[in-house]
């Protein structure tokens, strides 16, 4: 078999070479208890390289660290200089777009392409639209009852953070994390997952040549366990999370018995509702991309789809036919539209998924059940189910692969009950000629973000998140910097005039 690192470039080729330890304090160092986790390339099943895991004592280090630029240089530096900084990593990160996109594709399995046309550049913009935001974070003057009084607002950093993140898009979610955190003036310590830690790695290397002070930013790889102790550090102010709404619980748990601020990005099961009037060819490319984009690993895919009756057949005729012109294969692979999975354990997790839908009676319309053992890498074909019924496991479960599950619809009535009846709350959307059918229904869904005539869109200023088991808060814009402020509000009488 060729080595995985045969195809890259130079530059990825070289940071892949080099040993991955923990960043703290601004450099790498190694783990206290010399653990390390293995890597694997998901398109080959091959062992990629290792990187140190981070324990307790590591997790205290980097808390120390962070706290300690808090009252440092950082803590003192004018709002602008910040976003000065900021702007300097987003130049960075363009300057070793090609590097990153390539480490995200050995290390998660994620087409180079998309990273190069997607990822990549949206973590960007991400930098710069948030390297705006620090010399605009004004407090305000309140008009208090009580004359002789001057009483006004300072919008201050809640302290250290600690930004736990997932597999699915690892550089991307640094971005989302880490730019809001920064702007706020917050420190920052990022547990990247187990699976996924190099882009970040290097990120945190690039914040260094961008001129960020020592201990602003601190990446520690490591496993849950390393995420819940970072939770638990009495010196963490704030927590982000996205990932599993499993973890989020147990993280909010933990974080509202130590009252911790908290804000979690998790799960979904969205309903994608194609109405009798839509454009079929848009919504058939539009449903196909919005769920299956990603090989079906994103938290927004809209994975279960209520289609019109007089429409049903149609719209799976169309799908299966995208689904056979799927080109699934290896992320280095420039042809490659869908990836692996991500991990052994995701492509058996979404086997039994698709085992149990079966076994419940559903039908496999398009794809086939994958082999019991994965075969030189974690590929999974898409699939679509029809014949399921709301209490299966396939329609009410967040699968995190490339599963569809299809169910009619007579009466929009019931595709909103239907839609409705879900824990989650990430994401949902319609496809429609009306705009009066869909603004009624972008009322009715309960949703945190709704999509007319398109899926997953995204902008570093439009507020992103879900409502119920989807999670707490809003990332992007305005909205996610109030997550990284405290208010302070300060009185001077200065006497009646
Ligand atoms: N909303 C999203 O974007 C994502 C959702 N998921 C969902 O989660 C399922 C399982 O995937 P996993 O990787 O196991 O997700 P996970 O939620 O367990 O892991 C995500 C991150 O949280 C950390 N973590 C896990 N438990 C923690 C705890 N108790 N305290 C602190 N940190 C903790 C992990 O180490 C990782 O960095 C997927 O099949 C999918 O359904 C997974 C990844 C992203
Ligand atoms: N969790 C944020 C990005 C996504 O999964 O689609």
């Amino acid at each position: 078999m060729e080595s995985p690192t045969a195809r890259l470039g130079e530059p990825a080729r070289t940071f892949l070479g080099r040993t991955h330890q923990l960043f703290i304090g601004g450099r790498f160092v190694p783990a206290a208890e010399g653990r390390s986790l293995p890597l694997i390339d998901p398109s080959t099943g091959a062992a990629l390289t290792e990187v140190a895991h981070a324990g307790e004592a590591d997790v205290d280090a980097a808390v120390r660290a962070a706290r300690a630029a808090l009252a440092g240089e950082w803590g003192r530096m004018p709002a602008a200089a910040r976003g000065l900084l900021l702007a300097s990593l987003a130049d960075l990160i363009e300057r070793n777009a090609a590097e990153l996109a390539e480490l995200e594709a050995i290390n998660a399995g994620k087409p180079v392409t998309i990273n190069e046309y997607m990822d990549v550049p949206a973590t960007i913009e991400h930098f710069r639209y948030y390297s705006g935001w620090p010399s605009k974070l004004e407090g305000a003057t309140i008009p208090v009852m009580t004359p002789g009084t001057l009483c006004y607002t300072r919008l201050e950093p809640a302290g250290v953070c600690a930004q736990i993140i997932p597999w699915n898009f690892p550089l991307m979610m640094a971005a989302w994390k880490l730019a809001p955190a920064l702007a706020a003036g917050c420190t920052v310590v990022l547990k990247p997952a187990a699976q996924t830690p190099l882009t970040a790695l290097r990120l945190a290397e690039l914040t260094v040549e961008a001129g960020f002070p020592p201990g602003v930013v601190n990446v520690l790889p490591g496993d849950d366990r390393t995420g819940a102790a970072l939770v638990a550090h009495p010196d963490v102010a704030k927590i982000a999370f996205t990932g599993s709404t499993r973890a989020g619980r147990e993280i909010a748990a933990r974080a509202g018995g130590d009252l911790k601020r908290v804000t979690l990005e998790l799960g979904g099961k969205s309903p994608n509702l194609i109405l009798d009037d839509a454009d079929l060819e848009a919504a058939i490319a539009g449903t196909f991309d919005g769920v299956f984009f990603n090989s079906g690993q994103s938290c927004v895919a809209g994975s279960r789809l209520y289609v019109h009756r007089s429409l049903h057949d149609k719209v799976v005729d169309g799908l299966a036919a995208a689904a056979r012109d799927a080109v699934v294969g290896p992320a280095l692979d420039r042809s490659t539209g869908y990836g692996p999975l991500v991990s052994a354990e995701q492509y058996h997790r979404v086997r039994e998924y698709v085992v149990g839908g079966l076994a419940a009676g559903a039908r496999l319309a398009v794809g086939e059940v994958p082999p019991a053992e994965p075969v030189d890498g974690y590929y999974v074909r898409p699939m679509i189910f029809t014949g399921v019924t709301a209490d299966m496991r396939i329609v009410r479960e967040e699968i995190f692969g490339p599963v569809l599950v299809v169910t009619p619809f007579d009466d929009v009535e019931d595709a909103v009950r239907m839609a409705n009846d879900s824990a989650y709350g990430l994401a949902a959307g319609v496809w429609t000629t009306s705009l009066s059918r869909a603004h009624q229904l972008a009322e009715r869904l309960r949703c945190g973000m709704f999509y007319i005539n398109c899926w997953a869109s995204g902008d570093p200023a439009a507020p992103w998140g879900g409502v119920r088991h989807s999670g707490i808060g809003r990332e992007m814009g305005r909205a996610n910097l109030d997550a990284y402020l405290e208010i302070k509000t300060v009185w001077t009488a200065y006497g009646d005039a």
